[in-house]
């Protein structure tokens, strides 16, 4: 059976440095905030929702919900942002994707505040992350995948990576982020010939495409790496991933599970990049101000 690797050791790690930055930064009369938009109310942005608060809560992060309708029309989307844009007491937007289908997000993600874009919706931060330039905002779920293979010193130098599903949420960057490390990612999605084949190449399998369940052990190489990203409900309305975890666990020399994998690392990044926005935000203020 493999070692089921959980994300709280990384999350605790990276939530106690945090804790200390804000503390400092309230020392300096500062309180880091973070506007959470969420449209509707689906299943994984709700559970997004509840971790990010938690967390928000343990490290001294003000949060802001911002619940709009379901059908609330692109104008008035836009409008939100801007507010929270030109909001002084915002430091980070978190804007939940996707969106729902009437609302462009091609034209939207043109909208937010780069400085305040804390999880690489703007296409100023997603040029930053394919120039691997860190002064922007790389996504914060494909970030938490990175720290969860460096903690648990799984080599990426050289490593067959497969990367299953290509959003830009998750796919896109993960690859991106281990290319930067000398990986050699292959991203597989829903026009890939043969996944299965694909996947079963791979040192390390990350399976992010949103499917219940679908990665089986004919996917998985013996002894690979098995990293589940996906924020599933199952038949039942139970949280699952796109990792058959029972049927693969035995194959796999390590493994996530869902819950308490990647998604509480991913909180903890959000915090972290909360704090860095805030950082530079209030470091380009006191500039000003000389
Ligand atoms: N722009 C954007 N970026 C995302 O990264 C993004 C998104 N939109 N939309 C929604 C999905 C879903 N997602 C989760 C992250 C953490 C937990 C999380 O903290 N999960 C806890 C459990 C939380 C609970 O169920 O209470 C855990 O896995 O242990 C869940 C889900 C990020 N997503």
């Amino acid at each position: 059976m493999g070692e089921v690797i959980y994300g709280k050791p990384v999350a605790d790690k990276i939530t106690e440095t945090v804790k200390k930055d804000v503390e400092e930064l309230k020392n300096r009369g500062i309180v880091p905030k973070l506007a959470i938009v969420r449209v509707g109310a689906k299943p994984d942005d709700l559970a997004y929702e509840r971790g990010a608060l938690k967390r928000c809560e343990k490290v001294g992060i003000e949060p802001q919900v911002v619940e709009l309708p379901e059908d609330i029309s692109q104008d008035d989307f836009i409008k939100e942002l801007h507010k929270l844009n030109d909001d002084e007491m915002v430091h980070g937007i978190l804007v939940f994707r996707p969106l729902p289908k009437h609302l462009d997000e091609s034209v939207i993600k043109y909208e937010i505040a780069p400085e305040k874009d804390v999880d690489c919706f703007s296409p100023v931060n997603e040029g930053k992350l394919y120039e691997g330039d860190d002064s922007g905002f790389s996504p914060c779920t494909p970030v938490a995948v990175m720290e969860i293979l460096k903690h648990y010193d799984v080599k990426l130098k050289g490593a067959d990576v497969t990367v299953i599903g290509a959003s830009n949420v998750v796919g896109k960057p993960v690859a991106l982020l281990l290319l930067n490390e000398a990986a050699t990612p292959t991203i597989c999605h829903i026009d890939t010939k043969d996944t299965a084949k694909a996947s079963r190449n791979a040192d390390i399998l990350v399976a992010a495409c949103g499917v219940p369940r679908l990665v089986k052990e004919n996917f998985v190489k013996d002894s690979a790496v098995v990293i589940d990203v996906g924020i599933n409900l199952d038949e039942n309305g139970k949280l699952c991933g796109d990792v058959d975890f029972d049927n693969v666990k035995e194959k796999a020399s390590k493994i996530t599970p869902v819950p308490k994998g990647v998604g509480s690392v991913t909180t903890s990044i959000l915090a972290r990049h909360v704090v860095k926005a805030c950082k530079m935000q209030t470091e380009k203020l006191a500039e000003a101000l000389v």
